[in-house]
């Protein structure tokens, strides 16, 4: 049987297009199934599917899965958005007839979502590209997902975060965070009350990933939420190094800890068979058996910086028991008592699940069954960990319980509803982890039971060996989202070829513009080569962040300075225990006020790398990754820095708005963009030994100095990025209420002309100075104000946005009417 490869980026032989659509992919499965017998040999053996629905658990799996997405943002927005589509969409596309059956495949909502908010479709794609109601539709959930309030996502993935149950103010780590849209949910919850509150949230998430190229993808995903709550990081997870951050009145150094745990960890991903049918042709036991060991230490580290009483999720794509629940019978076994699987039976009650397993088979990499770890080979037993097999006392750990609908352990098959696999357990810490080594290890089989159990140097050493599964695994991860993304990026392409046809349009009117506006000429290329900067950097996601990060934060992107560093922080350790203190060293990180004589002093501790080792964008050959040759600092600005006055004094910003947040990213005395984090982010940033966190990013941009030739009193301008989030701290000096009306003259154009606008607002405008002003439109009750930074020129306004947002706003403004 063979398979013509699609046009798809990457050399790989052999590489197998599985079919799309439905009608012709059940035949061709049934080939794969045919080649690959050991995944249906091994699952019926696990004896985990009932008989009963072993027929429909493969016929299911056979069929191309549904595209699923959720509504996000505010909740006034989301509901916002939920209703035009029960309202508009969902009717319109119903009218549609298509299929053999002739059904309309319109979106349905999941129903175990909270509020509505999560849906999905299963429209060929043929039906989409074909029909003028779909490509609206997939038109405006491009707008919207490009500026954050849809996401994209698969529907058993977005399980997890659901059952973290996290709330504003929360602490979290997201400790295998790449790509993103388990993030995207934490940041959300993390959120939640920004409207009721009117408060700058005070919570925490640290989204981790230790593949550095998909900790880019994760930036970009997460940029979205203009959150100033994030950090992205890239470590090992089960090395993530404790850091000690100064909290409370007497600034008492306690060691870092979470409210929230998610351990979304690496896995064979058997349960995605639907969206990249390749894993159910390469299905082998090796990768579980792989993986296991790398999936009890990242847990293991997670349930040692939870907070006690602190919640642990973990999860996989999985449906082997020996990555799931061999992996959590293990770090039971390892706490001693002090961590329990919470039951969460009453929580998300629509959803379909199945209780997990107490009992499991092991089959050797040469598919053979095996009961103990002592019947493998003994040449080969070094590969295979004891934890694999069930533990003599399974029964007494709550793996199963399905009594009156108590399920603890969560098991997602696809035939419930129409799904992918998924594992998600619940857990919660009791008591500190402490002391792992001292446990009569059941995982080692290399009978080591010293320190060594979980050290640096045995962890890497396993590490290494399961890495290259691992590498293999997540590339076909990556193939996989790569399916994905070249649909999103097909559509987006098409976007922009419609984009770059407006843009030539605008750069006409602009110029139109421009001749009757030649004293603002200067600024309003500023401005729009800004905007295009910004445009540029969304054709490419990586160029994109190595753009935004090298230009604007310096952030790091090298590597190898931080493997260094890896190793001074990779201590294991419970931090609620202090017996590792004297293993770490501390670099005080001072608060910076930023005058030339000072900040020069300020020495990144990641400059010592001998030059010739990293020089300034050197180009990695083997990656083609630019290098840098020092993380540039996070230098947060005295609240006495000159230019805070300027702005507090120019836009009437309120002396509650904690100016103290407000940080630079590079030790320039005009600095260009001034970012803001939130509290518990410059409590972990300002921390003594902060250095041992590879900080990949963090920040939102809240003011952009506008370099101009005019005469302006203020130079610093919002940024749409974070002007929501500062609004409420600021006068009405220079806000200007728009009519939906002035709105949409606001958008018709770049620069349209002040006396184009109503005469009331021609009137404000005169009264205020050349500069950047703020317009709000509240369009009625029950939808969220629109905020938005405008620069007054002389006889023009220009909205400063980028261009999808902007086209995000277009789409909204022409739904006003509906
Ligand atoms: C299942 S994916 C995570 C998906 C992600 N939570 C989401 O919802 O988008 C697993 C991730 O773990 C990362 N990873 C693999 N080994 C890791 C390790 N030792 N520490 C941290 N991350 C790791 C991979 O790069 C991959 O991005």
């Amino acid at each position: 049987m063979t398979w013509k490869k699609k046009k798809r980026g990457g050399n790989k032989k052999n590489r197998q297009e599985a079919p799309r659509e439905r009608d012709n992919t059940k035949s061709l499965f049934d080939d794969i199934v045919r080649e690959n017998e050991n995944f249906e040999a091994f699952y019926k053996a696990q004896n985990i599917i009932p008989e009963t629905e072993w027929e429909r658990f493969m016929e299911v799996n056979k069929i191309t899965l549904p595209t699923s997405f959720r509504i996000t943002g505010s909740r006034s927005n989301a509901f916002e958005l939920r209703n035009l589509m029960i309202n508009v969409h969902v009717p319109e596309l119903n009218k549609i007839q298509f299929g053999s059956d002739n059904r309309s495949e319109a979106p349905r909502p999941l129903l175990w979502y909270p509020d509505g908010l999560g849906w999905q479709h299963s429209a060929p794609r043929n039906t989409i590209k074909k029909n003028l109601v779909f490509q609206n539709f997939h038109k405006w959930l491009v707008a919207e997902t490009e500026v954050g309030n849809i996401n994209r996502q698969e529907a058993v993935s977005m399980i997890p975060p659901l059952f973290l149950d996290v709330k504003p103010g929360h602490w979290v780590l997201d400790m295998c965070a790449a790509p993103g849209s388990k993030t995207v949910q934490i940041i959300e919850a993390v959120h939640a009350n920004d409207l009721q509150d009117k408060t700058i949230p005070s919570g925490l998430v640290i989204a981790n990933d230790a593949d550095m190229k998909r900790s880019c993808m994760l930036v970009h995903q997460a940029k979205r939420l203009k959150s100033p709550c994030l950090i992205v990081t890239n470590h090992d997870a089960a090395q993530f190094p404790g850091v000690y951050v100064k909290q409370g009145l007497n600034e008492e150094k306690r060691p870092i800890q979470f409210d929230r745990i998610l351990a979304d960890v690496p896995c064979s991903g058997d349960g995605t068979l639907r969206k990249n049918f390749l894993i159910w042709k390469n299905w082998g036991v090796g990768s579980a058996i792989g993986l296991h060991y790398t999936q009890v230490k990242i847990l293991l580290r997670g349930a040692q910086l939870a907070k006690e009483n602190g919640r642990i999720v973990y999860s996989t794509c999985s449906m082997n028991p020996l990555e799931n629940e061999a992996v959590v019978a293990e770090v039971l076994r390892r706490s001693r008592g002090n961590l329990h699987l919470v039951d969460v039976s009453d929580q998300l009650p629509q959803l379909i699940r199945a209780p997990g397993v107490t009992s499991w088979k092991v089959m050797s990499k040469e598919n053979k069954w095996v009961d103990k770890l002592e019947d493998i080979n003994p040449k080969y037993q070094k590969k295979y960990e004891k934890s694999l097999w069930p533990p003599p006392d399974v029964d007494q750990l709550n793996l199963e319980r399905w009594q009156a609908h108590t399920v603890i352990i969560m098991r997602i098959y696809p035939h419930f509803q129409d799904t992918g696999a998924f594992f998600v357990a619940v857990l919660q810490k009791t008591g500190p982890i402490t002391d792992i080594s001292s446990i009569n290890s059941s995982m080692s089989n290399k009978n080591t039971c010293d320190t060594k159990d979980v050290s640096i140097d045995e962890a890497n050493e396993n590490d290494n060996q399961n890495f290259n599964e691992e590498i293999d695994i997540s590339n076909e991860t990556n193939k996989n989202d790569n399916q994905n993304f070249n649909e999103e990026i097909d559509i987006s392409n098409e976007a922009n070829k419609n984009d770059n046809q407006n843009f030539n349009k605008e750069i006409d009117i602009s110029n139109e513009a421009n001749e009757n506006d030649n004293q603002n000429f200067n600024e309003k290329i500023d401005i729009s080569n800004e905007a295009n900067e910004n445009d540029n950097q969304n054709f490419n996601e990586e160029i994109d962040i190595s753009n935004e990060t090298n230009e604007n934060d310096n952030q790091s992107f090298n590597e190898e300075i931080d493997i260094s560093n890896e190793q001074d922080g990779a201590i294991i350790v419970d931090p609620s225990t202090n017996d590792t203190l004297d293993n770490y060293y501390v670099v005080p990180v001072k608060r910076h006020n930023v005058d030339s004589s000072r900040h020069k002093s300020h020495k990144c501790p990641k400059v010592e790398k001998p030059e010739t080792e990293t020089k300034p964008d050197d180009e990695d050959q083997e990656t083609g990754t630019q290098k840098r040759a020092c993380e540039e600092p996070f230098i947060f600005l005295d609240p006495d820095y000159s230019d805070i006055s300027k702005i507090r004094e120019y836009y009437g910003l309120s002396h509650e708005f904690p100016t103290d947040q407000l940080l630079v990213r590079s030790v320039n005395e005009r600095n260009k963009i001034l970012y803001f984090v939130s509290e518990s982010v410059k409590q972990v940033l300002q921390a003594p030994d902060c250095h041992r966190l590879r900080v990949v990013n963090s920040g939102i941009k809240i003011f952009t100095r506008q370099e101009t030739n005019e005469p302006i009193k203020c130079e610093f301008r919002f940024n749409s990025e974070g002007l929501v989030m500062i609004y409420p701290y600021i006068s009405k000096k220079r806000v200007v209420n728009f009519s939906l009306e002035d709105l949409k003259i606001l958008l018709s154009e770049p620069t349209p002309l002040i006396d184009r606008f109503d005469e009331k607002i021609q009137r404000r405008l005169k009264e205020l100075d050349m500069g950047c002003i703020i317009v709000y439109i509240d369009p009625c009750k029950e939808r969220d104000a629109i905020i938005l930074p405008v620069w007054r020129a002389a006889v023009s306004l220009n909205l400063l946005c980028r261009k999808e947002e902007r086209r995000a706003l277009e789409l909204r403004v022409s739904n006003f009417h509906q």
